[in-house]
């Protein structure tokens, strides 16, 4: 590499890594894995050594990655807050302890090992045995103040009471989001729609960060403690600083060891690579410390890291699978995902056997073609990723992935946004996820508050064809005895890309089979969970063997499946079945194959499949293809249902404005809506101008407002919710007023005030008799003047001779 190209490449390895050091510390995302950010540093760091004249002072190298937000109080740290020196190779490791033991002279020393969590560093002063003061690392010299959210954190002592407790002294350790909060935290945004988190760190990271104590305490943080600073007591080693900090009550993770040798700091390492898998938090490498502090003094620091300790980090895990078909999935903002499903493989403790794929150019950039083999590896995140394709055990016959170009869910044709690299379904109105996304929200508690039809019903109700608007919903009543039956639970179907329907394992078996309940089939499946989808149907024989139920006819009907399985070409999803096979061993000589493919290509329950095929079926028939069908809708269910759609019509028209789902329109805004404008006719009518005469009100809400009611479909809806009996008026309530101070008077606000709250100027006049008008006019007696009232509105008022009054003045005359 000549002097120019490495000054340049330098300057190319600066920028990305100053790029990705800011997704990651401030925006909490990783764009690329740790191993890979790594690699890129080790580069830079490489040809700075050997090109010591490019390397500038300002270099990510040489500087600690984060920084401190503007968010934040910031505070200086009193010990600097460093990096760690990082490496994935044993080689590395023991020239890391050659170096330790020749800035030692070669006297004994040892090593304290721990894991090394990934989380968010923090560093907790405490003063007479009073929590004072929380840190980020920020950039290592100053990081932001986070007390209170710190504060919320329950294992970090508040007080420590104790005689041999400091007057003052710092702790640091590691923040972080067990990973069964994650877990959960992401399960209930998924069930609320939410964006899921990408992993626990990056959440442990943005959690720390935010403005609401409250929902940080709601989160569950955790910590571990790892490292004690004070002059007020007398330590020399690292393994008595963690025996005091475990005496005073801190949170010490149990896993580190003392180690004599760096033989047996490697076995430290392989003992933990399998069992950190099982702690409660993610962990990505081992960090090894020198215990003596005199020691750690004489080998002392770089500009960024310590020369006495250092991390080697496990290499993500990497596995081999092959590519069995591609699944699309389609979210509640119409954002399509392609999932990866593959052949079971073991990876880091669990069996994976679908990965993300992302997005189109994630297909591309891999250059996946159909049956590829390929290496899955598993980071901090749940799903795992494809990293690359095994070229040389490629099937020359086979073609490249094509991208679906509509809609699986509803066949629209998808759009993909110039700059964006997702796919979209711009069917918004009835694309079933699409759908579901807005009903969810009309349902929601602060809008209609229908808390009987949860997502799972919603869904059902979609996907059957009750329900394609909001006006449906109230026309369920009327439908009551169809509705008996619907089936519910749709996690047990799967779509290929082609739209073909399929069936959980689970189901499918117990279908076919008699007298094996479906829980036992869920124990068999679960205790085969590595296994492949052939080599599961094997297992599966002798399972039925030892059951004792039936057991001739059952293998029978395994081994016709794994027959027709074999005769047709249907793609694979493990631990699912294509349905038409399923169903032709159940009613085969009703129909034939090539029918049920047809039917099932369109339809997404088996409920569905039948209504279509419309078979005179035999009373076994029925009851073994109801062992198919998931949870159906009982009178029960059903009951409860109608009765919280009936007394939903009791919402008042603010909330019913809120439901209606138009676009930027939240609940406060469909508040002071409501309030302006009394019913929803003459907020229809409203011209802009009235409407941006309102506190909060802007150009782009003018512009939904508009675009939404200009829609004939959505003029439809309300009118049919209008005749079902919805609220589309606010209801006049008497009040006593608190003063008589304003009678008669018309008052406008403009500009930011500071006592009221958008709305609250206009409770508060006519509390006090006045009249609230939202116009500027001649018949006003008064404008109050807020912060920043616009000069034009100024210009008018004194053209039109209203008086001006500030807000000070105003409250003074209602004697406030
Ligand atoms: N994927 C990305 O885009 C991206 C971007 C920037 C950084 N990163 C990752 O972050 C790393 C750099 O972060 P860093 O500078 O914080 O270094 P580091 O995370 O590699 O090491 C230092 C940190 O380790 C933590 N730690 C955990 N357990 C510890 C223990 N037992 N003892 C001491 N410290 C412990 C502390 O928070 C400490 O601040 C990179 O190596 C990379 O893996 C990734
Ligand atoms: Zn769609």
């Amino acid at each position: 590499m000549t002097p120019e190209q490495a000054e340049a490449r330098i300057a190319e390895l600066s920028q990305q890594i100053n790029y990705y050091n800011h997704q990651y510390y401030q925006e909490d995302i990783s764009e690329i894995s740790d191993y890979d950010f790594d690699k890129l540093l080790e580069e830079l760091v490489n040809l700075e050594t050997e090109f010591p004249q490019f390397l500038k002072e300002e270099s990510p190298s040489q500087r600690v990655g984060g920084t401190i937000t503007k968010e934040f109080e910031t505070a200086a740290h009193e010990t600097r807050m460093l990096s760690l020196g990082n490496t994935y190779s044993e080689e590395e490791l023991l020239a890391f302890d050659e170096r330790v033991a020749k800035g030692l002279e070669h006297r004994n020393f040892e090593y304290f090992c721990e894991l090394k969590f990934d989380g968010v560093a923090i560093s907790v002063v405490y003063e007479n045995g009073r929590l004072i003061r929380a840190v980020t690392r920020g950039d290592g010299t100053k990081g932001d103040v986070v007390t209170e959210n710190i504060r919320t954190i329950r294992n970090i002592p508040v007080y420590l009471s104790g005689d041999d407790i400091p007057g003052k002294f710092e702790v640091r350790g590691e923040i972080f989001l067990p990973r069964k909060e994650f877990d959960k935290i992401n399960k209930e945004r998924a069930e609320n729609g939410d964006p899921l988190l990408a992993n626990p760190r990056n959440a442990a990271s943005g959690t720390v960060k935010m403005q609401d104590s409250g929902i940080v305490a709601k989160r569950r943080l955790n910590c571990y403690f790892y490292q004690l600073i004070t002059d007020d007591v007398e330590i020399n080693k690292h393994d008595s600083a963690m025996a005091l900090l475990e005496k005073w009550g801190f949170n010490v993770s149990p896993t580190y060891k003392k180690c004599t040798s760096i033989k047996d700091v490697l076995q430290y390492i392989e003992d933990w690579r399998e069992k950190r898998h099982g702690l409660p938090l993610d962990t990505d490498g081992v960090v090894l410390k020198v215990n003596d502090y005199d020691q750690r003094e004489e080998l002392g620091f770089t500009a960024k890291i310590p020369r006495w300790a250092i991390a080697y980090k496990y290499q993500a895990e990497s596995a081999e699978s092959q590519l069995l078909s591609i699944t699309y999935q389609v979210g509640r903002t119409g954002a399509i995902t392609p999932v990866a499903n593959l052949s079971p493989v073991q990876l880091a403790g669990t069996t994976v056997k679908r990965a993300s794929l992302h997005n189109a150019n994630e297909i591309e950039r891999l250059g996946l073609q159909e049956g590829d083999f390929v290496f899955v590896e598993k980071g901090g995140e749940i799903i795992p990723k494809i990293t690359a394709v095994s070229l040389d055990k490629r099937n020359p016959d086979a073609r490249p992935i094509l991208y679906i170009a509509h809609c699986p869910e509803c066949g629209t044709e998808l759009i993909r946004r110039e700059s964006e690299a997702k796919h979209y379904c711009p069917n918004t109105q009835s694309c079933p996820p699409q759908l579901l996304g807005r009903i969810e929200h009309f349902v929601h508690k602060r809008a209609m508050d229908i808390d009987s039809m949860g997502t799972e019903r919603i869904r059902a109700l979609i996907d059957q064809g009750y329900v394609a608007n909001f006006a449906d919903i109230y026309e369920l009543e009327s439908k009551r005895d169809e509705l008996l039956g619907l089936e519910m639970n749709q996690d047990q179907y799967q779509k290929t890309d082609d739209g073909m329907l399929y069936i959980s394992l689970q189901k499918a078996l117990f279908a076919l089979t008699e007298g094996i309940s479906l829980s036992a089939i869920g124990k068999f499946l679960d205790e085969n969970v590595e296994k492949s989808l052939d080599e599961t149907l094997r297992n599966f024989q002798p399972f039925i063997r030892e059951s004792k139920k039936k057991v001739a006819q059952n293998i029978g009907t395994i081994q016709l499946l794994e027959g027709v399985l074999q005769s047709f070409p249907f793609q694979k999803i493990e631990d699912f079945l294509p349905l038409p096979i399923v169903l032709s061993l159940l009613i085969g000589k009703k129909v034939g194959i090539s029918r049920l493919k047809e039917v099932a290509v369109h339809e997404s329950t088996v409920h569905g499949i039948l209504l279509k095929l419309d078979l005179d079926l035999s009373q076994e028939q029925e009851d073994r293809i109801k062992k198919l069908k998931a949870n159906t809708f009982q009178d029960g269910v059903i009951n409860n249902m109608l009765e919280g759609i009936k007394a939903s019509k009791g919402q008042s028209f603010e909330r019913v404005l809120f439901a209606l789902g138009i676009r930027n329109i939240g609940e406060n805004t469909a508040q002071i809506l409501a309030k302006s404008f009394k019913n929803i006719d003459s907020l229809m009518q409203a011209s802009s101008e009235a409407l941006l005469e309102i506190n909060g009100v802007g150009e782009t809400l003018v512009n939904s407002l508009n675009e939404y009611f200009s829609d004939d479909e959505n003029l439809q809806t309300i009118n049919r919710l209008k005749n079902h009996g919805l609220n589309f008026e606010i209801e006049e309530i008497e009040r006593s007023l608190d003063s008589n101070s304003l009678e008669g008077m018309k008052i406008l606000a403009s500009g930011k005030l500071n006592h009221f709250k958008r709305d609250e100027i206009i409770d508060f006049v006519e509390a006090n008799g006045g009249q609230y008008v939202k116009s500027v006019s001649k018949s006003l007696d008064y404008i109050i003047e807020g912060e920043d009232m616009g000069p034009s509105k100024k210009e008018k008022a004194e053209k039109l001779g209203v008086k001006l009054i500030s807000e000070e003045a105003f409250l003074k005359m209602v004697g406030k």
